[in-house]
């Protein structure tokens, strides 16, 4: 960006009667790119206004190719940009009308979507970088659905970009690295080959991730989905604290108020975007805030379609979520997010997974939701619900090992691959970027897990009188350590005896208790829950239980002498077993096994 470009578009802009506060500069560094400061102090509200005629929307497209929709704005856009030739709209030129905004544009968003093979192994074991391959691949499908349709050939020559069509036809067989190499890197250096290439399309496409409004402000009839560009205004940076107020006049102008108090001079005249995390200000914007409090992290789960069915007709309080109940597009819309809030959902809406997202400054309210999902994901079959405290504790220390998984992935050192180090050069700024919207992750993590436990704390106090642990066993049951044990292990060698987990000595305290029917007096209640369960399934073990229930015994019962029968009888320590089962739920940081009473 060279400052002529600059001061050219605020001449531009004054010349289409664009009203920028007279106290106001507009500068530009590498980091930020183009700014806005304030030039003295100011104490009353800064007021920007746009004229409708120097809004770039998709009527504009409408008139060009004769649609309007946002892929169709990206298409104008990349024309513009990228064709010598003019471009015609009611009688004038739209290249040399939009001039001076084309040349002040940024080269290049630094999203990872166009980021080196090298680059890319930053965000290893992260959302981000699982996931772009599949975003890039929807926006290369957006392209191709429209140059690949035969009604539309007029606008291109086919031929010309019949290698980026079969790129994307053969995507699934194409490496990252060929990718980059053949397609992603024209983005990068804004070296496309024709503007309807998908280089060019792309880089039009991160044009309005990163700086379009919804077009709902000034023309409240339009689809909620529709975006414009605001040149001059979309010079503003981001800052989630920024107090900004949009609106528009009857003329259909675009007006813009920094209602920030006692601005200093110096300090920068911020835009609002939203309440955006890293993950969606890196892929979207391509930069990133430190210590973002608006920070996230997107949990996503695949389940069955039986299973989504289920909770979908009969579990209203288990609150299943997409992508579509957050931020879908660059700036939120208030229209969207009703349109979204009052539509059933169905299995279907499921198939790209169910969305969790994870605030790294409240995440008790999404845990919450998540812990019903995993207490019914955990619940066993038959008449245990979600609501129950076994299911309950099963869910939260199952979610809590999934998160703390989560963790440790995303701290493992990335291994970067020999041969891009000599290819491929290192961005300073995208390592910056990688680096911080890890650490953000890896908070919002920590926090959960510390939100999880405290919820563990919260539920332990709560019921601790249901709660049975094997210490507590042991401390009170002194006729089980002293006599039955080794009854148990009669002609069994001594030395083969060691457990090495409290689930281990759960089994054979219930296996003696049941058999020598001596459940003490104060944990008559397991006795009668163990009765209970049996009387209820009779026969029926199911197969894992009779797996796991052969491994133990062969371990554990395997007489050294065949004239010597063991004591006890695989049936015993399958019905121990499934009693376990039902009324246990094992804590991931002691591996503790736990008896809940009903
Ligand atoms: C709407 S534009 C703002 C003007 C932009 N600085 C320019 O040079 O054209 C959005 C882009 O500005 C940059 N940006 C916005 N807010 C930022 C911030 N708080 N820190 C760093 N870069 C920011 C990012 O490059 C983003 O893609």
């Amino acid at each position: 960006m060279s400052l002529e470009a600059l001061d050219s578009l605020l001449e531009w802009g004054q010349q289409n009667h664009v009203k920028i506060p007279q106290n106001v500069e507009f500068v530009y560094d590498e980091l930020r790119g183009i700014h806005c400061k304030s030039k003295d102090m100011v104490t009353d509200v800064l007021k920007f206004e746009l004229p409708h005629n120097v809004i770039l929307t998709g009527v504009l497209a409408e008139k060009v190719f004769g649609t309007n929709n946002t892929t169709w704005c990206k298409f104008l856009l990349a024309k513009l940009m990228f064709d010598k030739d003019a471009t015609l709209c009611d009688g004038t030129d739209l290249t040399e009308k939009f001039n001076p905004y084309l040349n002040a544009l940024p080269k290049v968003v630094n999203s990872p979507l166009v980021w080196n093979p090298r680059e890319l192994e930053l965000l290893r074991n992260t959302n981000l970088g699982n996931s772009i391959r599949g975003k890039l691949k929807s926006i290369y499908k957006e392209w191709y659905d429209v140059v690949s349709n035969m009604t539309n050939k007029k606008f291109f020559e086919v031929e010309t970009i019949s290698h980026d069509i079969s790129c994307y036809e053969n995507f699934e067989h194409i490496s990252s690295e060929r990718m980059y190499d053949d397609i992603l890197s024209n983005t990068a250096n804004k070296s496309p080959a024709v503007w309807y290439s998908f280089s060019a399309f792309l880089w039009s496409h991160l044009i309005f991730t990163s700086r379009a409004f919804p077009e709902y402000i000034i023309n409240p009839e339009c689809d909620p989905f529709s975006v414009m560009l605001l040149p001059i205004v979309d010079l503003l940076n981001h800052d989630y604290q920024a107090k900004a107020e949009w609106s528009s006049n009857e003329d259909r102008s675009f007006c813009y108020k920094n209602l920030n108090e006692n601005l200093k001079a110096g300090d920068e005249v911020l835009n609002n975007y939203g309440a955006k995390g890293n993950e969606e200000l890196l892929s979207g914007y391509g930069f990133v805030l430190e210590n973002n409090i608006c920070d996230s992290l997107l949990l996503k789960l695949k389940l069955p379609d039986d299973t989504i069915r289920d909770i979908l007709d009969y579990e209203p309080d288990i609150e299943l979520l997409t992508i579509d109940d957050y931020t879908t597009f660059a700036f939120e819309t208030e229209m969207a997010q009703k349109a979204n809030a009052t539509n059933k959902k169905t299995v279907e809406n499921f198939s790209d997974g169910i969305i969790y997202l994870i605030n790294v400054q409240n995440p008790r309210a999404t845990v919450l939701k998540l812990l019903k999902l995993f207490s019914y994901l955990k619940k066993c079959s038959g008449k245990e619900s979600h609501k129950d405290l076994r299911a309950r504790f099963d869910g939260l220390h199952t979610l809590r090992g999934a998160i703390e998984q989560n963790l440790s992935a995303m701290k493992s050192e990335p291994v970067f691959t020999e041969n891009y180090r000599e290819k491929y050069d290192l961005n300073e700024y995208r390592l910056y970027c990688a680096s911080e919207y890890r650490k953000g992750q890896e908070q919002v993590l920590k926090n959960t897990i510390s939100e999880i436990r405290a919820i563990e704390k919260e539920w332990l106090k709560e019921n601790k009188h249901s709660l049975l642990s094997i210490n507590k066993i042991l401390k009170n049951d002194t006729q089980f350590a002293e006599n039955e044990l080794s009854s148990l292990f009669q002609g069994i060698d001594q030395e083969d005896v060691a457990f090495e987990s409290t689930f281990d000595l759960l089994i054979i305290w219930i296996v003696a208790k049941a058999k020598y029917a001596s459940f003490p007096s104060k944990y008559e209640w397991v006795g009668k829950q163990f009765n209970e369960l049996h009387r209820v399934i009779g026969d029926a073990i199911d197969i894992d239980v009779q797996n796991d229930a052969s491994a133990f015994y062969e371990e554990f019962f395997t007489s050294k002498s065949e004239a010597i029968l063991p004591p006890v009888t695989l049936d015993e320590i399958q019905r121990a077993f499934m009693f376990v089962k039902y009324n246990c739920f094992t804590r991931v940081s002691s591996d503790e096994t736990i008896l809940v009473k009903k």
